[in-house]
């Protein structure tokens, strides 16, 4: 990737990939887009993979678009690339009283597919952390999740793929798309039948009727008596060609079977991928205390040549990440129903910070990317830009309008992140997310009222020692929008061996008391448990966990904006608002035809709000800020 001196944006010249430690390139699975491929030196056992990368969570994606019209909802890409937010210890702090909530993992957790007889990598979780200060005005405008990192489960070869495990959920729900694709546990099934068809073959050599059957006949054979084995992950699992029983059988069976394709020669990868271990995760950011983390050069990176590739998840409408608070309205006489308001304020999901937009279009294009996810702005320190890829996979959507390519479910764009000037190794990568960008951003710097008393849970555990404990009386944890719970290993005296309570690690407790020497009187706040019971526990029996929708980048305060795509980069095709104010005057048709058989719905739709939006610049760049979200009742 290179930027032309006459500002042709789009890359081109060869890069010196030699160090290359990492490939992004068309993935060996036929038709499954692009993959991660092991680099010069491969990747050793137990090694990492690239680096710890930031998760952003989707909120309530359902529950915030239930009133918009059908086409809102249409093929949102990133459920293609989402993770459930259970595969998160800590998340279940905010999300179990959700409708619903997601992770989008924008490193390897996109980059890399999946095959599962094949998987080379181990997931390490994540850790959470806010990465500011929680007073700062940039405290919920990033993600607290960070560090998502893979390690190697075995040496993978130069130019072999990685790949992780979606979990078999993943394929299951999804037999449209990739068909009845083996799992796990059909390899071993199919290793047995390859051995049965080669005992009957050497029972053959004693003159056996059915043997004289070939491999292909009796695959046939199976097809046509038992249609049922077409939908059999077992049968997929098993050649079609005789002549490759034995090597499979040979080479440690059916499991193995793809694993030389799977293997790019690294002179291919060197022309057709793109490196992507140019950048590292870098702690805190160079630039400003309050950007969270930040991205760093892993090596010398020389003027024009590539930082890291970027392929874009696209979402056509930006109003589809909206969030509103929830009001109840009236369904039938004696039903009511708890609806988006939107009326009120609004926010954005917290992954509109992690998206390019521009101010004249709906569209927003969400970088995944290793580590991309993590370059901070400079408007003055810039050392990187954004530039068209010459890898993207569908360059014509740069010539057709949004409407055209929005329900496609490909990333079918592409930035490669270019170097202004040579970076130094440990350099922040740092680009420049526009006037726009800027201008919202001092402009919540200077309105931002810190948020009185809140501070994260998994801050205040990093630090329990040092933390003195407060009683009930002095002030309730609640009121700071956390819960302190009691270890319940501390506590199993008190309960029946047959309490539900002895099932979980810990209980709602509070202090009454403080006893000195590290000791304390406290009472447990749990359903079903006597009001009048108090225990004796040590400081080390404490922890906290936040309260339900208390985190700061649930706020209505946090900080939201896209990144700016450059003006001169951004096809004109796409700034059009006509087709997008049209669908607005068609969405509100929707909405009242979709509540049209609801009974005695109040009216909820803003109808001046809607007719307003014509020939606007989309809404919300700046959000509302005027509120947070209601917690839900007891
Ligand atoms: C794409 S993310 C960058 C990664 C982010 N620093 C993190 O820790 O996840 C964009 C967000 O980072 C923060 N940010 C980046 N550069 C910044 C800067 N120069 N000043 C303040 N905040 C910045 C803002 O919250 C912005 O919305």
């Amino acid at each position: 990737a290179s930027v032309k001196e006459n500002g042709d944006d789009s890359s081109s010249e060869k890069e010196d990939n030699s160090k290359c430690g990492l490939f992004l390139a068309p993935s060996s699975i036929p038709n499954s887009g692009l993959g991660m491929f092991a680099g010069h030196g491969g990747i050793s056992e137990n090694a990492t993979i690239g680096d710890g990368d930031v998760i952003i969570p989707f909120f309530e994606m359902e529950f915030h678009n239930q009133l918009k019209s059908k086409k809102h909802r249409n093929d949102f890409l990133w459920d293609e690339y989402v993770w459930a937010s259970h595969t998160f210890p800590g998340a279940e702090q905010e999300t179990e009283d959700l409708e619903d909530a997601e992770f989008a993992c924008p490193g390897i957790g996109s980059a890399a597919n999946s095959y599962l007889a094949l998987k080379n990598v181990l997931d390490q979780g994540v850790s959470l952390g806010l990465g500011t200060d929680p007073g700062s005005p940039g405290a919920g405008a990033h993600s607290p999740y960070h560090n998502r990192y893979f390690t190697a489960t075995e040496d993978i070869p130069e130019g072999g793929e990685v790949w992780m495990d979606y979990g078999p959920a993943y394929f299951k729900s999804r037999v449209n798309e990739y068909g009845y694709i083996p799992l796990p546990e059909s390899y071993p099934v199919a290793d047995d039948l390859l051995i049965d068809y080669q005992e009957m073959r050497f029972v053959d050599c004693n003159s056996s009727d059915i043997s004289n059957q070939t491999w292909e006949e009796l695959y046939q054979t199976i097809l046509d008596f038992a249609p049922i084995w077409r939908t059999s992950r077992v049968l997929h699992a098993l050649p079609t060609n005789a002549s490759k029983i034995e090597d499979i059988l040979n080479d440690g069976g059916t499991t193995y079977r793809d694993y030389d394709a799977s293997r790019r020669d690294l002179a291919w990868l060197d022309e057709h991928g793109q490196c992507m271990d140019n950048i590292k995760t870098g702690m805190m950011s160079q630039e400003s205390p309050h950007a969270g983390r930040g991205a760093l050069a892993n090596r010398f990176i020389p003027a024009g040549g590539l930082v890291t590739p970027a392929p874009l998840i696209h979402i056509g409408d930006m109003d589809e990440l909206k969030m509103y608070q929830r009001t109840t309205i009236k369904k039938a006489r004696f039903e009511s129903k708890v609806v988006p308001d939107m009326n009120g304020p609004t926010t954005y999901q917290l992954i509109l910070n992690y998206c390019f937009g521009h101010m004249d279009s709906t569209l927003l294009l969400c970088p995944y990317g290793l580590l991309t996810a993590l370059i901070n702005h400079s408007s003055k320190n810039a050392n990187t830009r954004i530039v068209w890829s010459d890898a993207m996979r569908r360059k014509e959507w740069l010539e057709e309008p949004i409407d055209e390519f929005a329900d496609e479910s490909i990333a079918g764009l592409q930035f490669d992140f270019v170097a202004l000037r040579d970076i130094q190794e440990d350099e922040e990568i740092l680009i420049d997310y526009g006037d726009e960008w800027e201008q919202a951003w001092q402009e919540h710097m200077q309105n931002h009222q810190p948020r009185d008393g809140y501070i994260p849970a998994f801050e205040l555990n990093q630090r329990l020692n040092e933390i003195e404990f407060r009683t009930l009386d002095e002030r309730p944890y609640s009121d700071d929008g956390i819960q302190l719970r009691c270890r319940i290993q501390h506590a199993r005296q008190c309960f029946s061996p047959r309490s539900e309570h002895l099932k979980k690690d810990s209980i709602a407790c509070a202090i009454i008391e403080k006893l000195g020497e590290n000791k304390y009187t406290v009472k447990v706040l749990e359903d079903g448990v006597d009001d009048d019971l108090q225990l004796e526990m040590p400081a080390d029996a404490f922890f906290f966990v936040d309260l339900p929708y208390q985190r700061h980048h649930f706020s209505f305060q946090a900080f939201r904006h896209a990144m700016m795509i450059p003006d001169d980069m951004f096809p004109d095709v796409w700034k059009s608002r006509t087709g997008d104010d049209k669908r607005e005057a068609g969405s509100q048709e929707q909405d009242e035809e979709d509540s049209s058989d609801d009974g005695e719905d109040e009216v909820f739709v803003d109808e001046e709000e809607d007719a307003s939006a014509f020939k606007r610049k989309p809404k919300g760049w700046k959000h509302d800020d005027s509120a947070i979200i209601e917690l839900p009742e007891a």
